[in-house]
C-alpha cells in the first residue's frame, strides 16, 4: 500500500479529502478508488517524493525550518496557518468568521481547513508539484487519521523547545506587510533552570527595505498565544503519539537559533551531506 499511496497526486489527495469528509469510505474502497483512476501505482521504477510533516508548538520555528527545507529538497512547502491567513486577507465569504476563530487562538473547523489545503494541493498540482512539507497540519487526531487514509507520510518532525522561549518569539515575531517574510525582533536569553540548559537566541532583523513595514499577527498576543499553546497540548500533542506509534516521529529539540539549529537538523535528518552535494551542483 505504501508503494501505491507514495504515488499519489495532490488532486487525487484532495478529492478524495473530499470523499473521507462527506462519506464513511473505508481505506480499501479509498485505495481501491486510487489503483482505478491511477493503474501505474505500483511501478518500482518511480520516483518518490518527500511527504514530510512538522509538528511542534506555536513559535518553535516550524515555518523557519520547514521553509529552509523546502528550498533545500526542491518540495513545496504547504503552512496551512498561512492558507487561513490568505483566506483572512482576502475579504471572502469565510473571512469574518475565520478572524473570530483565529484571534481568540482556536483550532478552524477540519472542512475548512480541508477545502483550504484541497484547493492549494490543486494549484500545486497545475504547476507540477510533487511532494510536501506540511507545517501546521494535521492538528487534530481526526486530521491526522484523513491525511492517513489518502496518502502516506514518510517522516513527522517534532520540533520543541521551552514553553518561556516559545511565548517570547511569539510576541516578538513580525512579518513583513510587503513581501510576507518572517522576522523576529525578540533577543532571548532564557537562564538554566530546573536542570535545563540556558539558551540564548539573537533577533532575526529585517533588511532595511522591510523594516518600516513590519506587522505583528492579530495573534501574536500574550493571551492569544497561551491560548493556543493551551489548545496545542490539548488538540495537537496527541497528533505526536499517533505518529509515535507507527514509527514516523523524530523528536528534535532545538538547541538554540538558527546558526545552532539548522546544521543540527540537517545531520539529524542526514540531509548535512545533501546541501553540500547541492550547492557544488547549483
Ligand atoms: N490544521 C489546522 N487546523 C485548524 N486550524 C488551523 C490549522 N492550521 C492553522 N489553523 C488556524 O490558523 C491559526 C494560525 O496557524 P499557524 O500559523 O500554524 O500558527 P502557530 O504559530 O500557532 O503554529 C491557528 O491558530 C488556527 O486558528
Amino acid at each position: 500500500m505504501a508503494a501505491l499511496t507514495r504515488l499519489l497526486k495532490p488532486s487525487s489527495i484532495s478529492s478524495l479529502f473530499t470523499r473521507s469528509l462527506s462519506t464513511t469510505t473505508t481505506t480499501a474502497a479509498v485505495i481501491s478508488d486510487i489503483e482505478s483512476e491511477h493503474p501505474n501505482f505500483s511501478d518500482p521504477k518511480s520516483s518518490r517524493n518527500f511527504q514530510w510533516v512538522f509538528l511542534g508548538c506555536p513559535g518553535v520555528g516550524k515555518g523557519t525550518y520547514a521553509s529552509r527545507l523546502s528550498n533545500l529538497l526542491g518540495v513545496p512547502h504547504i503552512a496551512t496557518g498561512d492558507l487561513v491567513r490568505e483566506e483572512l486577507s482576502s475579504a471572502g465569504p469565510l473571512s469574518h468568521q475565520l478572524a473570530e476563530i483565529v484571534n481568540q487562538g482556536k483550532l478552524v473547523s477540519d472542512e475548512i481547513i480541508f477545502n483550504l489545503l484541497s484547493k492549494r494541493l490543486e494549484v500545486g498540482e497545475s504547476k507540477g508539484e510533487s511532494g510536501f512539507i506540511l507545517d501546521g497540519f494535521p492538528r487534530t487526531i481526526r486530521q491526522a487519521e484523513i491525511l492517513d487514509e489518502v496518502t502516506e507520510i514518510d517522516l513527522v518532525v517534532n520540533l520543541k523547545l521551552r514553553e518561556d522561549v516559545l511565548v517570547e518569539k511569539c510576541l516578538g515575531r513580525r512579518i513583513c506587510s510587503q513581501c510576507g517574510k518572517g522576522f523576529n525582533v525578540a533577543s532571548i536569553n532564557a537562564k538554566a533552570e530546573n536542570g535545563r540548559p540556558g539558551m540564548s537566541m539573537d533577533p532575526l532583523l529585517p533588511p532595511q527595505h522591510c523594516a518600516s513595514k513590519l506587522i505583528t499577527r492579530a495573534d501574536d498576543t500574550e493571551q492569544v498565544v497561551k491560548e493556543r499553546l493551551r489548545v496545542y497540548y490539548e488538540k495537537s500533542q496527541p497528533v505526536e503519539d499517533f505518529y509515535k506509534s507507527q514509527g514516523k516521529l523524530m523528536e528534535f529539540d532545538l538547541p538554540g537559533g538558527i546558526p545552532e539549529s539548522w546544521p543540527k537538523l540537517l545531520e539529524a535528518l542526514n540531509l548535512d551531506d545533501y546541501e553540500v552535494k547541492r550547492s557544488a551542483v547549483a
